[in-house]
Formats: structure tokens, sequence, C-alpha cells
């Protein structure tokens, strides 16, 4: 005989509710669509089934989304998947059937039903009602995440927003840094892994201590030292999305403030070279010839009032950032609307920068980025010429650790010298030393004069520039090419900013 489909569906219905009635187990349904709402526990499921049971069903769907950097695995229709958790075992069952037929509907549902039925021994229904749901939605969250490609934002519209009224602009993120690839002093790494993680978990102590849950850090040293790659690697230690923000595209503070409720949580907001950004957008209003150039000179900027407004009538509207402005979008009020953010700020001149930036609190953590030291060369050739210690050119590498702090040689030049030679070990490390030996030496020349008191800047300099020309890759002497033209587009001011980077 043939039946009608909707009285086969009842009949099953009446079928298995009645099963149930009889058993020990309890069940769960988590159906895709709740009335005309989407479930957020049904994709939560199906996410955290993908990837963390052991995939035991004999069936299973595989979906790569969009963008997505990894295969994810589910449960086919109508099958069966197993976990367990703190010692309990439950039952995953998805359940498809064709949804009968609805009327008039202001928004239409999808023609199949879908979801998902939990079967549980009925002693432990406390335990995964309290625990084991949210673990599931936890775990979905990490996934999401992990698959999903990061983004990095940027506000470079000078202000406009896109259709969607968001001033972020965004691109894929996909820089290599990690903590591996970092050189730097592995203790101080450590801890800032640490820190990192800390953070990360710490919802319910932040919570606990009514503070709001974000955290600061400040990068500091020479260029070239690894400041930006850190951030990178941050990002990709946690996972968080990049809010690049460039402050000379910022016109006053409520545009900032905006900015910064257009984050999501779980971001790291980025101002890169901060003791120039302020400069350069106060700059119109400076007297050239005024010896000063840092930006808390001026009185407006410092002034408690909270440094409302355009300071001076600037026709385009430029140059109305102030210190506390920026103090108030990391510090104030605003800044916790939203959760789980961190601030990292770079510099070269950490000495520039006004105090109330610096005070303890505001700045959780300061990160000096120093010259390449023996342990972070160590890293260097391990990551760049797949270098293992016990190899036979311990004398070479006893007589780099020698010179090596007095070298002041950053890791970035370091690694340019390394792929340079990348074929040839041997001679990677050779050429490396004589660079650090001469380098040191002219290092010990320098401070020794400086000790007499000679004051021959001008002519070193020139050597210097010179040397570094012929020392430096092509690669990088374009770079220095770029830099020294635009630093005749921003005028004399940059100029001694350069000087004080030698
Ligand atoms: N500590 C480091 N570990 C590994 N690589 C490094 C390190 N420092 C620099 N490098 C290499 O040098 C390049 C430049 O480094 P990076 O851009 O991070 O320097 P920075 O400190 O941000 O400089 P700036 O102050 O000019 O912005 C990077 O591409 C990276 O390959
Ligand atoms: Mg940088």
């Amino acid at each position: 005989a043939i039946f009608p489909p909707e009285l086969r569906f009842a009949a099953l219905k009446l079928f298995t509710q009645i099963f149930r009635c009889f058993s020990s187990y309890v069940y769960l349904d988590i159906t895709e669509i709740d009335g005309v709402n989407t479930n957020e526990l049904y994709n939560a499921v199906q996410l955290y089934l993908s990837s963390s049971v052991s995939i035991s069903g004999n069936r299973l769907s595989l979906t790569r989304a969009v963008n997505s950097s990894a295969i994810t695995f589910g449960l086919a229709n109508n099958d069966c998947i197993r976990d367990s958790f703190n010692g309990v075992t439950v039952q995953w069952e998805h359940i498809v059937s064709q949804r009968q037929a609805q009327g008039y509907l202001w928004r239409p549902l999808p023609e199949e039903k879908r979801g998902f039925t939990l079967r549980i021994k009925k002693q432990d229904k406390p335990l995964i009602l309290d625990s084991y749901l949210d673990f599931v939605m936890d775990r979905a969250d990490e996934i999401r995440r992990k698959n999903q490609e990061r983004r990095l934002f940027t506000n470079s519209r000078g202000g406009s927003l896109d259709s969607r009224g968001n001033p972020w602009e965004s691109v894929p993120f996909k820089h290599p840094s990690t903590f591996d690839t970092l050189a730097m002093d592995p203790l101080r790494k450590q801890q800032i892994m640490e820190d990192l993680q800390d953070f990360a978990k710490g919802q319910s102590f932040y919570q606990q201590t009514g503070r709001a849950w974000k955290r600061g850090y400040l990068l500091y040293g020479p260029p070239g030292t690894g400041k930006s790659s850190m951030i990178a690697a941050m990002a990709n230690f946690l996972g968080y999305d990049i809010y690049d923000l460039e402050l000379t595209e910022v016109h006053n503070n409520s545009e900032l403030r905006k900015l910064l409720m257009k984050t999501t949580s779980k971001s790291i907001i980025v101002i890169e070279d901060i003791d120039c950004s302020i400069n350069l957008t106060d700059r119109k209003k400076k007297n050239p010839s005024s010896g000063s150039r840092s930006y808390f000179d001026l009185p407006d900027i410092r002034s408690g009032g909270g440094g409302y407004s355009s300071i001076s009538g600037d026709k385009n509207g430029a140059g109305s950032i102030t210190l506390s402005g920026l103090l108030n979008f990391t510090d104030g009020l605003w800044s916790c609307c939203g959760s789980e953010r961190i601030f990292v700020f770079t510099t070269n001149h950490i000495e520039k920068l006004d105090p109330a930036l610096l005070r303890s609190g505001r700045m959780d953590m300061h990160i000096f980025m120093s010259y390449c030291s023996f342990s972070a060369l160590k890293i260097l050739l391990k990551n760049y010429l797949n270098y293992s210690e016990d190899e036979s050119n311990r004398t070479v590498l006893d007589e780099i650790k020698e010179v090596i702090d007095k070298a002041k040689t950053t890791p970035a030049d370091v690694s340019e010298l390394l792929i340079k030679n990348r074929r040839c070990k041997n001679r990677a490390l050779t050429e490396l030393l004589e660079t650090l030996k001469t380098r040191a030496e002219k290092n010990g020349r320098e401070l020794s004069k400086k000790e007499m008191g000679l004051e021959e800047e001008e002519e070193e300099e020139e050597e210097e520039e010179q040397e570094k020309r012929t020392l430096d890759s092509p690669k990088e002497a374009s770079e220095f090419e770029e830099d020294r033209s635009k630093e005749t587009e921003e005028g004399d001011e940059k100029d001694d900013d350069n000087t004080s980077r030698e």
C-alpha cells in the first residue's frame, strides 16, 4: 500500500515517541531553525562534531568553506556518531526530513528540516545540560576562528565609509611570522607567550577583578628588530584579527571612537610608530623653525579637558587627534565596548613618548626589541640555514658570540645576509663573522671617539652611509632610496629623526 508521505512521517514520529518513553535515555533535539530564528546551537554542534569527535561514523560529509583553510567533517544525513565527555558517552544523530507543507510565511523556510538529536542516559542529564553543551559551544568557537582566515583591517580611506557604513576595509591576513620564527631571547619570548595565553583564557579573571578585558603592549626598539613581525606572530598565535590603525587618516577624536566601536572582539589593534603618527598630524600647526617637534609640547594636547575638537581650524579638518583622545580610545569607557582586545603600539623612540602613555596600567607590558643577540642568532641560523648546534664550525660560532653584542646588528640585517648565502652554510657564517667584526670595530671606535670628545660626526656619517649601501642587498638599498624621497616630501622634520636612528 502507498502511504502519503505526511502519514508515513507521522507514524514514524509516533513510533519513536513511544519508543523513547520506555527507554532509559533522554533525547534532546536541536533543530536548525527554531521558529524563524537560526539556532546557533545547531551550527555549533555541527562544527564541534566536525573536528573533535574521533571519526567513527561510517558516513561523513566533507565541507570546505570559502576562504577557509581546512576541510571539515560532518555527519551525513541520518547518521550517528558517539562522543564522550567526562567519562559519559553520548550519541549524536543528524536527522533530516522533508518539511511539511507550510502556510504563508514572511520568510520562506528551507524545504529540509534538519536537526541533531542528542541521546544521553537519564542520570547524565544534569552534567550534559550544565557543562557539555557549553563545552561544545566553546570548542565550536575555537574551531571557527581557526578555520576561518583571519583578516587585516585598515582605515586607510581617510574617514570615508564603505557601502555598509564600515570605516574599516580588510584583506586576508597571511603573514607567516610566528613565535618560532621570531628571533629574540627565548626567555623573554616565553614570557610574552604566557602573557598572551593568560590573557586569552582570562575572561573570568577580568570579570572578577572588574577590569576591562583588554591588554596593552608597547614594542620599542630600533628599526628592523622585529616589532611588526612580533605583532604578526601574536595574531597568528592567538588567532586574532588585526586592526592596523592609521592615525594620520583619522581626523578627530570622535572619528577615532567610531573606529574603535567598529572593531570586533578577539582582535589586535595596532598603532605603528606612535611617535611619528601624532607628529605628522599636528605638523601643519607648528612653527617650522621651532626646534621641538614632539607632539606633547603642544599645550592643547595635554590639557586635561579631554582635548576635544579640532584645535586649529584646519581647512581639511586634519590634525585634531589629541593625546587624550588616544588615551580615551585605549583606556576610557569606550574601550570596553567589546572585549578581548589587545592594543599594540610600536615606536623607535620610547624616550619621545609622553609619560601619560607609559604609566602602569596603560601599556601593560613594555617589550624592548633589541639588536640581534647570540641566542636570537641561533634561532635565525636554525630557520634560515637549518643549522644545528653540533655542526663543525664551532670556532666560527664562538668568534661570532664574542662580537655579536658589540656589533649592534639588527635581526633584519642578519637575515638578509643569511638569505643571500643560504646555499652555503660555511660561507654564510664566515661572511656574517666578517660583517659583525667590522661593525663591532666601528662601534668601538665611535665609542672611544665620543669619550674623547671628538666630534667628526658628519664625515663619519657619510662614510657610514656609503658602507651601508655597499653592504646591503639591492632590495634594502632601494628601500633606502624610498625613505629618502619620503623624507624630502615630509619636510625637514623627519631629518633629525633619521640621524638619531643611525
Ligand atoms: N626578531 C626577528 N626575528 C626574525 N626576523 C626578523 C626579526 N627582526 C627582523 N626580522 C626580519 O626583518 C624584517 C623586518 O622586520 P620588522 O618589519 O618586523 O621590523 P620592525 O621592528 O617592525 O622595523 P620598523 O621599526 O622599521 O617598523 C622582517 O621581514 C623579518 O624577516
Ligand atoms: Mg615595523
